[in-house]
């Protein structure tokens, strides 16, 4: 399969390998190839690097850089990220630790004082200087500067990169280096968004964070939140037109994190609705990494009004049997998005399908009631809930990992996990203590980084040893394409 480049590093000041054992960056060519999702590594690390810089300033894993291209509408966005001890430098300025950058045409990164330099290419980047103008959307709210480039999009928003004011006193520049997304959704006059109002009252890791909203005289309204550099978690398995399986030590930590999210959310009588894998974004395109729940969209604070819920919405292929889909779209086609056709409704425990969903996609490759792909027999199947631990992709996953599935993807309510449960489930109590370790020292210091050589991606194979046995699945499972509906 051949990958998309989205992006160059051209090397600037090369320095040869000599004899008197002074810096150098060897084996490399003049222009190193920055593919979508996947990473390129720079630093001293002969096995983990693709390009080796032999200079002792130099930190095993320097940095990092990798590309996200959401759909062929949107821009591809190209980040930068530092893992060292002794700093990277972006067009001059230091990088935060852990903290990944967007690149620009022309930017020029350097692996500490005379480590290397690297000049960023992207001739791709074709930006519609009028795209702001022809959506009806600000270029500048409050103290936030909105930019035309395109990280996605979705049914109900564009997602766009915005700066904020800089808050150095010295304003040698406007704006701030971070980079921020901005989703802007159309309203309905006079309606307030329940999405932005929910996202207001979290603070999770785990959770999207927003910073500030703002409806303009248009009704457009601004959701300023954190960029999630990584893409979401459908582009990361995908391969071409496939999904392809992940090792059950990744699964299981995806599954703790999107679990600790769940728990908080409906501890606060908050369901999502709409999890699925395009809605989880990833901090970087890695094992290991910080994950993220998006798009509120649809998600309903039960804490204010009644305890269940009777609107039909979602999508399909995540979606629990109780939610009411029903396979004749015809019945309740009338009634838009939103049908009211279950007397008994639901609880926060659809959310718990979903992600039944997600694990058994991640540990297979698989979607459990795609069926034929239509929607009717998705629905179908759902209903049944039959599945299928014959097929040879649950060969190498372990028998609580297949329980933990079974038990999420239970038809009938009363008896399916719920968030607390879950996380009391054998597949995750039993690696608990891993997975708070790895939990509190690796994921949230992307969170809150701190400058040591230890820290960062070569961590990696500590939390590989003490996990149960990788078991990775390259066989790839034809999947259906990115379906990105919903109701
Ligand atoms: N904060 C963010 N950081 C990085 N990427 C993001 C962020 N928010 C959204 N995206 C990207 O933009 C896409 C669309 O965003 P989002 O899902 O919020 O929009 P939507 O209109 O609600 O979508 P949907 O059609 O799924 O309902 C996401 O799938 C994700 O890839």
């Amino acid at each position: 399969m051949s990958k998309t480049i989205l992006g160059y590093l051209e090397t600037m000041d090369v320095v040869d390998l000599d004899s008197n054992g002074d810096s150098s960056i060897s084996g490399y060519p003049r222009l190193l190839a920055i593919y979508k999702h996947s990473i390129l590594k720079l630093g001293r690390n002969g096995k983990e690097c693709d390009l080796i810089v032999e200079d002792p300033a130099i930190s095993s894993i320097h940095c990092v850089f990798w590309a996200i291209l959401f759909d062929e509408e949107s821009s591809p966005m190209c980040y930068v990220k530092d893992c060292s001890l002794n700093g990277t430098y972006l067009n001059g300025l230091t990088l935060k630790k852990n903290a990944a950058y967007l690149l620009q045409d022309g930017d020029i990164v350097e692996l500490c004082h005379g480590g290397g330099k690297f000049k960023f290419i992207n001739e791709l980047q074709r930006l519609n200087d009028k795209l702001l103008q022809q959506l009806g959307f600000e270029n500048n709210v409050e103290q936030w500067q909105i930019t035309p480039k395109v990280i996605g999009n979705g049914t109900f928003g564009h997602v766009l990169i915005a700066y904020q004011e800089s808050k150095d006193e010295n304003k040698n520049n406007k704006w701030s280096p971070e980079n921020y997304a901005v989703k802007i959704i159309k309203l309905k006059p006079n309606k307030l968004d329940k999405e932005a109002k929910i996202l207001l009252k979290l603070n999770h890791p785990n959770i999207i964070k927003v910073h500030h909203t703002y409806c303009d005289l248009r009704d457009n309204l601004y959701i300023f939140q954190d960029l999630i550099p990584g893409g979401d978690l459908f582009s990361y398995l995908a391969k071409g037109d496939c999904l392809t399986s992940v090792s059950e030590t990744e699964s299981l930590l995806i599954v703790y994190q999107i679990l600790n999210a769940l728990k908080y959310l409906h501890d606060r009588g908050i369901v999502h609705r709409d999890l699925k894998l395009d809605n989880i974004l990833l901090c970087s395109p890695e094992p290991c990494t910080r994950i993220v729940l998006a798009d509120f969209g649809i998600a309903r604070d039960l804490s204010t009004a009644n305890a269940r819920m009777h609107t039909v919405v979602g999508t399909p292929e995540y979606c629990a049997p109780e939610v009411g889909f029903r396979a004749s779209r015809k019945a309740y086609q009338s009634f838009s998005r939103a049908a009211t056709l279950e007397q008994k409704g639901y609880d926060s425990k659809c959310d718990l399908w979903s992600l039944g969903v997600i694990t058994h996609i991640m540990l297979t490759g698989i979607s459990p009631f795609y069926g034929d792909g239509t929607e009717r027999s998705i629905i179908q199947n759902a209903k049944v809930g039959k599945l299928n631990f014959n097929a040879e992709q649950w060969d190498v996953v372990a028998d609580t990992a297949k329980d933990f599935v079974r038990k999420l993807l239970e038809v009938n309510v009363t008896r399916r996990l719920d968030s607390n449960k879950s996380l009391n489930h054998p597949w995750i109590s039993k690696h608990s203590n891993q997975l708070k370790k790895i939990y509190s020292k690796k994921i949230l210091n992307e969170v809150t980084p701190e400058r040591s050589e230890s820290d960062g991606l070569a961590k990696k194979s500590e939390w590989k040893r003490k996990l149960p046995k990788c078991t990775i699945l390259d066989q790839i499972v034809p999947s259906q394409k990115k379906q990105r509906t919903n109701f």
